[in-house]
Order: structure tokens, then sequence, then C-alpha cells
């Protein structure tokens, strides 16, 4: 996924981000999200940045750090990082209890440690991504390479489907080097128990479920107006 490709502008993903950036004051350290959502999130804090907004930031994948830094947003190093005040991220799919899949651009294993270490999560999205039920995405699962086999068939057990991610003719490999298994469950009745389950198998890094951790959604329309949600 490279940021460079979105060039035919999202009415509805860009004022979702723009709204959410509002959110946003002077002395905050941020957390950048990822994706084709969080990459106007991204371009807006730059251009407050740029107009005399004072924040730092860390970010969620490698792409959206070289992102940042082009927009010239102050990334600084975890050890600096005192609070993480807001963290504005994508989703892939949320309900209306604030759950989320996310990771279909691979990045959910930071996005996780990032959401989970910040005081609020906003989520940014369209409305195809509002769902009654989480789970026609197919859920990203980071797997480590090492005997992935043996944790494909766990995840078989488990109902999951799941189908190593691609890219071109190789595997996907994340950020932070392993491989992403998509979980093909079409429904899930219940997230937090498959979440546990998920993460219960040995070679099982972290899975796309977000339960618990959003604190925002900002919903974007075509027409230009976006609908809260709060937890
Ligand atoms: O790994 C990627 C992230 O979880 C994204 O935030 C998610 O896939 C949504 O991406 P987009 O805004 O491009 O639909």
């Amino acid at each position: 996924m490279a940021y460079i490709c979105y060039m035919q502008i999202n009415i509805a993903k860009k004022v979702a981000a723009e709204q959410a950036a509002t959110y946003i004051k002077s002395g905050m350290t941020l957390g950048l999200g990822t994706g084709s959502t969080a990459y106007y999130a991204i371009m807006r804090i730059g251009e407050m940045v740029r107009e005399g907004l004072s924040v730092k930031a860390v970010a969620t994948s490698e792409e959206s750090e070289e992102l940042a830094r082009a927009q010239g947003i102050p990334i600084i190093p975890f050890s600096e990082v005192d609070r993480i005040h807001i963290d504005i991220d994508g989703a892939d799919e949320a309900n209306a209890a604030l759950q989320l899949i996310k990771g279909g651009g691979g990045a959910l294993l930071r996005e996780k440690i990032i959401a989970a270490a910040s005081d609020q999560m906003i989520v940014i999205a369209d409305e195809s991504k509002v769902v009654a039920q989480l789970g026609k995405f197919p859920l990203p699962v980071e797997i480590i390479p090492f005997a992935y086999e043996l944790t494909l068939r766990r995840l078989h057990q488990l109902h999951a489907a799941p189908a190593l991610r691609k890219k071109g003719d190789q595997y996907f490999v994340t950020d932070n080097g392993n491989y992403i298994a998509d979980c093909h469950y079409e429904r899930i009745a219940d997230p937090e128990t498959l979440h546990a389950q998920l993460n219960d198998i040995p070679g099982v890094v972290e899975n796309g479920l977000f339960i618990g951790m959003a604190h925002l959604l900002i919903i974007g329309k075509e027409d230009g107006t976006t609908r809260e949600i709060r937890r």
C-alpha cells in the first residue's frame, strides 16, 4: 500500500479525517494511523503544523511515518513518549459498540500497541465501514513465519478459513517481519471470545479485532457531512 496512489479525493474519508483533526490541540502527542482514511488525517495535521500547531507524533507504520515526516509533522522516538493524547486511525469495519476490524493494510499490531497506549482513540471511516455485525471483512491475524503451517492449522480449527495474504507472488510481510492470515468468518457473533481464542494460539502475534479501544467513531458521508458515535 503506497500513499502515492490516493490521487482521487474521497470526500467521505476526507471529511471524517478533517473532523477528527478538530480535536487536536497544541502540545499534544498524537498517534498517526495507517490506510487511505488515515492518509487524510496526516495530510490535515501536516497543514495545521505548517499553520503553527505544535504537536509531536508516533506512527503506526513505516509508510505513515514517512508521510508524516514529509508533511513536517515531528516524529519522536517511543523512548520520548510520555503519553499519547489522541490516536486517529481508520478501520475496515466498525459496529455501533465501536468494536472494530482493522489490519486491511497489515498494520494492525503497531496500530493496536499505539491505540492501547492512547488516552483517546478516534476512528475515522466512511459509511461503508459501519456494519451491524463484524466479520464480512476478512479478519487479519498477524502470525510469525516460523511454522506458520501449524499456526494456520490451529486457525482452521477455529473455523477461520485462513488465507495467507500475498503481495504479488510472495507472502505479504508486515513492518514487523510477520505474515498475515486473513480469516473468513462472514459473521463474528462474539468478538471478545474470538479475540481471546485467536491470541491464545502460539504463533499468533495479534489479531485485528479492536474491542474496547475506540472512544469516538467519526463517520464521513459523500455529501460532506459527518456523524459521531461515542462509547
Ligand atoms: O492495516 C491497516 C489499517 O488497519 C487501516 O486503518 C484499515 O485497513 C482501514 O484502511 P482504509 O482507511 O484504507 O480503508
